[in-house]
């Protein structure tokens, strides 16, 4: 059975940040992930997970500027040194939550353009070392034009080949299967020839980003499909619910903590 993780960057929305923690373990769920911790201190969100039996999955490295724009700084010329300094960043909230894994966002640029690839293929192979020292893993994710357009890493054979070639061993995929069906389909065949370097996993309903249980992609399906391919990681559940979302729970009823 798969074990899911709310995403409470856009799950639990009806309450503050450190209130999402409690809120999500009371609606079932054992792991929580989001996009970014940064605004709340590491020892705040160390005791949410421990007083709710929680275990963190995932989060971001630092974005760079995301007000302005930016979406990630890593196969950006020039920003080396930052990244640096954003992966310590990343790694005080690693120790004080326990997660095992950080994603590397890329960026908007060029693929085409030989800089940014030489800059992306830089800091990941940085990245990755520098977590490895801690027993992490780096996960790259192939994000979809529609969702934000001029992002680097648009494709999922760029990723497969940046982790061949960079040939870290802590370095993997983080298999987002909204994104996969909007860029490319064949998101069961696509599990399993990766398997063995997908990091992370995530789901949403496919046109309209909701709760996995509609529209386009057959959950069910391939929850069970997860399971067959001996996946024992998590699955983050990075949707925007439709309404409420305890509401939108429904799908999620046969996997709850109870
Ligand atoms: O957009 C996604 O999909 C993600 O997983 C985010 O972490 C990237 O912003
Ligand atoms: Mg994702």
């Amino acid at each position: 059975m798969p074990v899911f993780a709310a995403n409470l960057t856009m799950m639990f929305n009806e309450w503050s940040f450190l209130d999402r923690f409690d809120a999500a373990a009371a609606a079932g769920f054992t792991a929580v992930e989001y996009l970014f911790p940064y605004e709340a201190p590491p020892e705040a969100i160390a005791e949410r997970l421990a007083r709710n039996d929680l275990q963190q999955a995932l989060f971001n490295l630092p974005p760079g500027d995301w007000a302005a724009g930016e979406r990630g700084i890593a196969a950006l010329p020039g920003r080396f040194d930052q990244m640096k300094a954003d992966v310590e960043r990343a790694l005080d909230y690693a120790e004080a939550t326990g997660v095992k894994r950080l994603h590397l966002m890329a960026g908007l640029a060029d693929p085409a353009d030989a800089a940014a690839t030489i800059a992306y293929r830089r800091s990941a192979a940085y990245a990755a070392e520098r977590l490895a020292d801690k027993g992490l893993d780096l996960v790259i994710e192939p994000i979809n034009g529609r969702n934000m357009p001029g992002y680097f890493l648009n494709d999922f054979g760029s990723a497969e080949r940046v982790i061949s070639e960079l040939g870290h061993a802590n370095l993997k995929l983080q298999f987002d299967i909204y994104h996969r069906q909007i860029i490319h389909g064949d998101v069961t065949m696509a599990l399993r020839r990766l398997m063995p370097i997908i990091g992370h996993i995530q789901i949403a309903s496919v046109p309209s980003r909701h709760e996995p249980d509609g529209e386009e992609l057959n959950y069910p399906y391939l929850f069970g499909e997860i399971d067959r391919v001996g996946y024992s990681g998590f699955v983050g559940c990075e949707y925007t619910p439709r309404g409420s979302t305890l509401d939108g729970l429904g799908w999620f009823k046969p996997f709850a903590r109870s």
